[in-house]
C-alpha cells in the first residue's frame, strides 16, 4: 500500500483532478486485475484501447485512474491523472509503487535479434558463482536469486518488472540482468527502470510483422541506449554494422566488443570442437563449453560486462570456463548407434546461418547434416523463405515442418518457407507438418555420425496449435525416437 502523493511526487507533466492524499494498494494496466483501491492505467494498445476499460475498472474498486484523454463525465468518486503517454506513466508509477527497485541495485539490460536470452542468463550464472546474490528476467524463465518465477515474454509487463524486481531487492539481489526486447522498448514497458548498462548483441531480420520495416526496428532497439544515462555504460558489438548506430545518441560510456576489430574486449577462437572451444579473451586462453563463433561473442559481451561492473579481469576469466550451457541452446542428443542431435532455438535466418556454419566449421564432412525446421505462425512471414533458404544452402538434407502454427495452417507456413528453396535444392528439401513425424524421419534417414539439427524451439515444452499449446518438446521427442533416456 502506498499514498498516491508519494507515488506521484517529482514526476512531471500530470494534470491531477481529485485527492492525492489517498491510500493505492495495487497497479494495474488491465481492467480484469484491478481490486478495491487500485489505480489503474488506460493503455492504448495493438488490439484496443485501454481507455474504453477506465469505467469497468472503477466498478471493481479502482480509486485513481491515469489516462491520455479525459471522459466525457469523469466520475468524481476517483482522482484523475492524465498524461501525455499513458505507457510511459505506467512505467514510472509501477516503479515508484514498488519502491524504485531499479535504483537499488545494478541493472544491466541486453538487446539485439539474437543473444540476449544466452548473454542475460550467463551473466546470472556468473554473478552468482561470484558470491552475488542476482536476479533474471528472461525468455525462459524469471529467476529472483535462486528462485524460479514463469516467464510468459521477452521482457514482461512493467507491473511484472518491478513486482519481480522488488523481490529480488527484498532477498538482497545485487544485480539484476534483463533482457530487452525491440517489443518491450517500443511498448514502453521499461519505462522507470533505471539501468547501469546496456549490452547490443546485432541486428538481423525478425519482428518486421511489428516494426514493418528494418529501420525501424533498428530505431527501436536504438532508442533503449538513448534512453541511457550518464554514469551507466553501453557496451556493443562492434563486428555488427549497426552496432556503432546504436551508440550515436547516448549519454553513456561506449564501449565496444570484436572478433574481428580494434575494441574495448577482444576475442579469437583458437580451436572448435563440438564439446567446446578455445579462446583467447583479451590474451589470456579460456576453455568453454560452447560451440560457435556467435557464442564466443556472446561471452565476450559476457566478458565485458562483467568488467565493465567492477569484477576483477583473473576472477571472471577463471569463472567463464565453468559457466553451463543455456537450456534449449546447441543442447547435443547422441543415439546408441552414434546419431547425433542437435537442440537449438535459431528461429530466425541469421541464427540458422550462424548455427549452421559452426557446425560445417567443425564437422568432418564425411557425414550428412540434416535440418529439421519450421517458422511460426502469426509472426514475420518475410523471414520464412530465408530461414529455408539458409536452412537449404548450408546442409545436405532439409525436412520443413511445423514450429509453432498458431492460427496459421502450417501447410501454407511451409509453402512460404518453400519459395526460398531454389530449383537445384529442391530435392533435398522434404516438407512434413506433423514436427514429430519430421524429426523421425530425419532419424530414421541417419546413419552413425550423421548430425541431425533440430531448430525452432529449443527450450519451448509446447507446440501452439490453433490457440491451444499442447506438450511438445523436441529434446523429448528426440530421446523418444533414440530409445535413450535422461541426459545424455
Ligand atoms: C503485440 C504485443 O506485443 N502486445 C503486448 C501489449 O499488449 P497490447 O497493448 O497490444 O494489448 P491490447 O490487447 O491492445 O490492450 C490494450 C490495453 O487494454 C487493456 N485491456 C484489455 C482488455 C480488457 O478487458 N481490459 C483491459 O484493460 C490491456 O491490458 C492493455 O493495457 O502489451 C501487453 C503487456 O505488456 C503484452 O502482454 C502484449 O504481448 C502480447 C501478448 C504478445 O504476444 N507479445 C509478443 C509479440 C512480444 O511481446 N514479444 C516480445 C519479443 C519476443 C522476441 O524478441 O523474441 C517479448 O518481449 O516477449
Ligand atoms: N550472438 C549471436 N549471434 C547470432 N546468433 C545467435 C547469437 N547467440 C545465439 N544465437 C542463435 O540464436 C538462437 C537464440 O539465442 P537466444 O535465445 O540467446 O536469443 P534471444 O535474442 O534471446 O532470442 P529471443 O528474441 O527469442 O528472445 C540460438 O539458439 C542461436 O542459434
Ligand atoms: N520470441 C519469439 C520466439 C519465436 C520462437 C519460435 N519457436 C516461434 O514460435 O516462432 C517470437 O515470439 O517471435
Ligand atoms: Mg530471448
Amino acid at each position: 500500500m502506498k499514498n498516491l502523493n508519494e507515488i506521484l511526487s517529482g514526476l512531471s507533466g500530470l494534470e491531477v483532478t481529485g485527492s492525492k492524499d489517498i491510500s493505492v494498494t495495487g497497479v494495474a494496466f488491465d481492467s480484469r486485475k484491478v481490486e478495491p483501491g487500485f489505480l489503474f492505467v488506460a493503455v492504448p494498445g495493438t488490439q484496443v484501447d485501454g481507455h474504453q476499460f477506465i469505467d469497468s475498472a472503477i466498478a471493481d474498486g479502482a480509486v485513481a485512474i491515469v489516462c491520455e484523454t479525459m471522459p466525457e463525465k469523469p466520475s468524481p468518486d476517483v482522482t484523475w491523472i492524465q498524461c501525455e503517454n499513458s505507457a510511459l506513466t505506467l512505467g514510472e508509477v509501477a516503479s515508484r509503487f514498488f519502491g524504485e527497485p531499479s535504483a537499488q541495485m545494478k541493472v544491466v539490460g541486453v538487446t539485439g535479434t539474437n543473444g540476449k536470452t544466452t548473454i542475460a542468463t550467463l551473466l546470472y550464472q556468473l554473478f552468482g558463482m561470484l558470491g552475488y546474490k542476482t536476479g533474471l528476467l528472461s525468455t525462459i524463465c524469471n529467476y529472483v536469486d535462486d528462485k524460479k518465477r514463469p516467464s510468459t515474454h521477452t521482457t514482461p509487463d512493467p507491473v511484472q518488472i518491478h513486482e519481480l524486481m522488488a523481490e529480488m531487492v527484498a532477498v538482497g539481489c545485487n544485480y539484476c540482468f534483463m533482457e530487452v526486447s525491440s517489443h518491450a522498448i517500443h511498448q514502453q514497458r521499461i519505462a522507470g527502470i533505471q539501468f547501469d548498462g546496456g549490452i547490443f548483441t546485432n541486428l538481423t531480420h525478425d519482428h518486421l510483422d511489428y516494426h514493418k520495416t528494418f529501420i525501424e526496428y533498428r530505431n527501436a532497439k536504438k532508442l533503449f541506449f538513448d534512453g541511457l544515462n550518464k554514469g551507466s555504460f553501453a557496451l556493443t558489438n562492434a563486428d555488427d554494422k549497426n552496432g556503432m548506430v546504436m551508440l550515436q545518441n547516448t549519454a553513456a560510456q561506449k564501449l565496444t566488443y570484436s572478433m574481428r576489430s580494434l575494441a574495448d574486449f577482444r576475442v579469437k577462437v583458437l580451436e572448435s570442437h563440438f564439446d567446446g572451444m578455445l579462446l583467447s579473451v583479451d590474451g589470456t586462453e579460456v576453455w568453454s563449453h560452447f560451440v560457435g563463433n556467435f557464442n564466443a561473442m556472446n561471452l565476450l559481451a559476457v566478458y565485458g560486462t562483467a568488467v565493465s561492473l567492477g569484477a576483477e579481469k583473473v576472477e571472471v576469466l577463471q569463472q567463464m570456463s565453468l559457466l553451463k550451457s543455456v537450456d534449449g541452446r546447441f543442447e547435443i542428443i547422441r543415439s546408441p548407434l552414434g546419431v547425433f542431435a542437435i537442440v537449438d532455438y535459431a528461429h530466425t535466418p541469421d541464427a540458422l546461418k550462424n548455427v549452421l556454419s559452426s557446425i560445417n566449421e567443425i564437422r568432418t564432412r564425411n557425414e550428412t547434416l540434416f535440418t529439421v525446421v519450421g517458422a511460426g505462425g502469426d509472426r514475420d512471414k518475410t523471414k520464412r523463405p530465408e530461414m529455408a533458404q539458409e536452412a537449404a544452402s548450408a546442409s545436405d538434407r532439409v525436412v520443413l515442418t511445423a514450429d509453432n502454427p498458431r492460427s496459421e495452417d502450417p501447410e501454407e507456413i511451409i509453402a512460404d518457407m518453400m519459395k526460398g528453396v531454389e530449383a537445384h535444392q529442391r530435392n533435398k528439401v522434404l516438407a512434413i507438418s506433423n514436427r514429430k513425424e519430421a524429426i523421425r524421419t530425419a532419424a530414421m534417414m541417419a546413419r552413425p555420425g550423421d548430425i541431425i539439427l533440430v531448430a525452432g524451439k529449443g527450450h519451448e515444452t509446447y507446440q501452439e496449435i490453433k490457440g491451444v499449446k499442447h506438450h511438445f518438446d523436441d529434446r523429448e521427442v528426440i530421446r523418444e525416437i533414440f530409445g535413450v533416456t535422461g541426459q545424455n
